[in-house]
């Protein structure tokens, strides 16, 4: 047997639980001063030299050695080979997946609206796909076909009529899951690059890569901290972290399922986030006992470790609701709730990206084929954003329409605000339309 796992215990009534708390979850991914300024050497490059910097830092950062930057994309064609390729077995997962994502994600469709006032004035809101979306598919540690499904199915939904992809092939090991995914999902293009300098790509466009409208999907640090540079240029998603995992159980759902759920989300990154809250101490030891016991049974065994050592934790709390309020102010990026009734527990929650109801809806399901979004926020900005979804691909446009009566009316308002503002020309303008 390995090592004991030195897992956090913490008992959220203890004098310096805040402290600890707050210790376990800081974490800023994009503050490093000097990823900052190679990611803004990258960028300056690309913007200047185009293709030709794609196609160093792809040798440099992806250990790949091409000729020109025609080996670096991927058709359709391509993508339909890749389709052939995979197992029957694995093709019809991806169907799965991709239909049940679609379903969930035609619920948020929403549909322009108007309204007609007594006097003829039209007022309403037009919603308009974006004209180009640019997806990020991480590719450095691991290939991620499910999140190509989940990047793409919602802005092909809202109707976004380009959709392109960059995915980093480390050392030119292609990933035919991931094109299968790309092909299902109706990606239109596909750029074999990664890192910052695809985000530079995607946001400024080189002789290859079509300039984007937003840039959607997760990444590494050099990623996340591209996505910030260039936001404003084009849009983006968010700015996703390691990822995170809060389990809320009652103590009676089996210990070695909650031990793998922790795993579940500690397999991603030796950064990720794993914490289970539970009003039974006894059931905290039982989970400590099966994450001991299974650890070594995992491929990542060594990741999953210093996850849940530098930042995991296993808390006694009161009660389920006292671990309600604890869970609201972590904001976690995934909250399942394995309780005999998750609903009672529901109203309580005011933060978390996807909540996860009952012992038997971990959150793996949710990763992959469940049907909501795996694009979810991370590091407590559930406070204040949402999971990706079609609103990220669409835009809003108001529509006004006055009618000669009703002009003549909204022009008195105006012109008396407009003066208050001191802006004459605004004020004569409305004027115009006031009937003698
Ligand atoms: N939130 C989500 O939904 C979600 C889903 C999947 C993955 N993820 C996360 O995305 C991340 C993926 O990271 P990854 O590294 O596997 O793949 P990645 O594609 O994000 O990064 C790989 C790229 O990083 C660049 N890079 C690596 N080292 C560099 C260096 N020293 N200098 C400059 N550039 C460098 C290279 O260009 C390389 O192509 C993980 O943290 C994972 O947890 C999140
Ligand atoms: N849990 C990740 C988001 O935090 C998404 C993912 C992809 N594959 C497996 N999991
Ligand atoms: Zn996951």
């Amino acid at each position: 047997m390995s090592t004991p796992l030195k897992i956090t215990r913490l008992d959220a009534n203890q004098v310096d639980f805040k402290q600890h708390l707050d210790a376990l979850l800081a974490w800023e991914g994009v503050s490093d001063k000097s990823v900052n300024e190679r990611v803004e050497e990258i960028i300056a490059a690309v913007r200047e030299r185009g293709d030709a910097a794609l196609v160093e830092y792809t040798a440099r950062f992806d250990g790949l050695q091409v000729n020109s930057m025609a080996d670096l994309i991927l058709d359709r064609a391509r993508l339909e080979l890749a389709l052939e390729r995979i197992t029957p077995e694995q093709r019809t997962a991806l169907e799965v997946a991709a239909e049940r994502v679609r379903i969930y994600h035609e619920h948020q469709t929403q549909p322009s609206w108007r309204y007609t006032e007594a006097d003829g004035t039209v007022l309403g809101q037009q919603i308009t796909p974006l004209d180009r979306a640019g997806l990020y598919v991480p590719g450095g540690k691991a290939s991620y076909p499910s999140s190509v499904i989940m990047n793409a199915v919602p802005a092909k939904v809202a109707g976004v009529p380009e959709v392109v992809m960059v995915v980093p092939t480390p050392r030119g090991e292609i990933n035919e899951l991931v094109l299968a995914a790309a092909c299902l999902a109706g990606v239109d293009r596909v750029f074999t690059i990664g890192g910052a300098q695809a985000v530079a790509a995607l946001a400024y466009g080189t002789e290859s890569v079509p300039r984007v409208d937003k840039i959607v999907g997760p990444g590494n640090i050099y990623v996340a901290t591209a996505k910030r540079a260039v936001f404003g240029q084009v849009g983006i998603d968010m700015i996703a972290g390691p990822s995170e995992i809060l389990v809320i159980c009652d103590g009676q759902t089996d210990p070695d399922w909650i031990a793998m759920d922790l795993f579940s989300q500690a397999e991603h990154d030796e950064d990720a986030q794993s914490i289970l809250l539970s009003p039974d101490a006894a059931f905290l030891d039982a989970v400590e006992a099966s994450l001991n016991k299974l650890l070594d049974s995992l491929e990542r065994a060594d990741m999953v470790r210093i996850s849940l050592e530098n930042r995991g934790a296993l808390i006694k709390v009161d009660s389920l609701e006292h671990a309600c309020e604890i869970s609201n102010r972590i904001a976690p990026e995934h909250l399942e709730l394995s309780v005999a009734d998750p609903d009672a527990l529901l109203p309580a929650i005011r933060h978390a990206g996807a909540i996860f109801m009952g012992r038997f809806t971990p959150e793996a399901l949710g990763d992959y084929c469940a049907g909501p979004n795996h694009v979810l926020p991370t590091s407590g900005t559930a406070r204040f954003s949402s999971p990706l979804g079609v609103y990220d691909f669409q835009k809003r446009s108001s529509v006004i329409f006055c009618s000669p009566e009703g002009a003549s009316e909204l022009a008195k308002t105006a012109s008396v605000l407009a003066r208050g503002e001191s802006l004459t020309a605004h004020a004569r303008s409305a004027e115009y339309r006031i009937k003698p």
